[in-house]
């Protein structure tokens, strides 16, 4: 999941482990909101976006509680910043196929589980936003989570460019790497079904009230 979130990550997933299928699938096509996976290119909008939708609606909408190896720090919470494992629980969650992405980062394992995509719902009975890349949509879409999904454009990869050029957080061979992945994303998201709705972020004020009725109307 993102970094305004409590993981590092955006959420990528795979399959669930059986057992965790029957259950989640069982759960989350009664009551309980369907997750809502948002993606797009990087530097197109969507930490924008998200950050408002969250300020605004901050009791219908949560991020799910990453797995990670790393030890507590001062002032987190087990359970409540991270789900924090050893190394051979995170690997046995990869060996299940219980997360919907993992990496590791300066010697450190995260990832984001399904299970804890469900527990969202489950617990807090918030709609849980995913905010992930084209491989995290294509895994998502392999478990039963029953999400929604929203991609959000750029109006143009010039656009692109020029945004994530504007923000300085990337030097020139990220930049170059985002906007090759762009061109894949933008394709992948002109397949049929891929999507349930594209929103372009030409005009942000626009662009959000777009994704703010989509996501309201879980
Ligand atoms: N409609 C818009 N018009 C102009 N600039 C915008 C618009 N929406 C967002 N931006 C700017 O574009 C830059 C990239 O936005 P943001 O960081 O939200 O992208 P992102 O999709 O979350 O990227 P990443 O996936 O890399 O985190 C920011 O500087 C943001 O202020």
């Amino acid at each position: 999941m993102r970094l305004f979130s409590t993981t590092p990550l955006s959420c990528r997933s795979r399959l669930i482990p059986s057992l965790l299928q029957t259950s989640i699938s069982t759960r989350m096509s009664s009551t309980a909101s369907r997750p809502i996976v948002i993606s797009g290119p990087s530097g197109t909008g969507k930490s924008t976006i998200l950050k408002r939708l969250m300020a605004a609606h901050p009791t219908k909408f949560g991020f799910s509680i990453s797995h990670t190896t790393r030890a507590p720090r001062a002032g987190e919470t087990r359970d409540v910043d991270y789900h924090y494992v050893s190394r051979t629980e995170f690997q046995t969650l990869i060996d299940e196929n219980g997360f919907i992405e993992h990496a590791e980062f300066s010697g450190n394992c995260y990832g984001t589980s399904v299970a804890s995509v469900a527990a969202v719902a489950e617990k807090s009975g918030k709609t849980c936003i995913l905010d992930i890349d084209m491989q995290g949509v294509k895994s998502v879409k392999a478990t039963d989570l029953n999400a929604r999904f929203l991609f959000i454009a750029p109006p143009s990869l010039e656009e692109l460019e020029r945004r994530l050029r504007g923000r300085g957080t990337e030097s020139e061979e990220s930049v170059q790497k985002r906007l090759e992945a762009a061109k894949g994303e933008m394709e992948y998201a002109k397949e049929p079904g891929a999507h349930d709705k594209v929103v372009i972020n030409d005009d942000l004020e626009k662009a959000y009230k777009e994704v703010e009725e989509f996501c309201l109307a879980a």
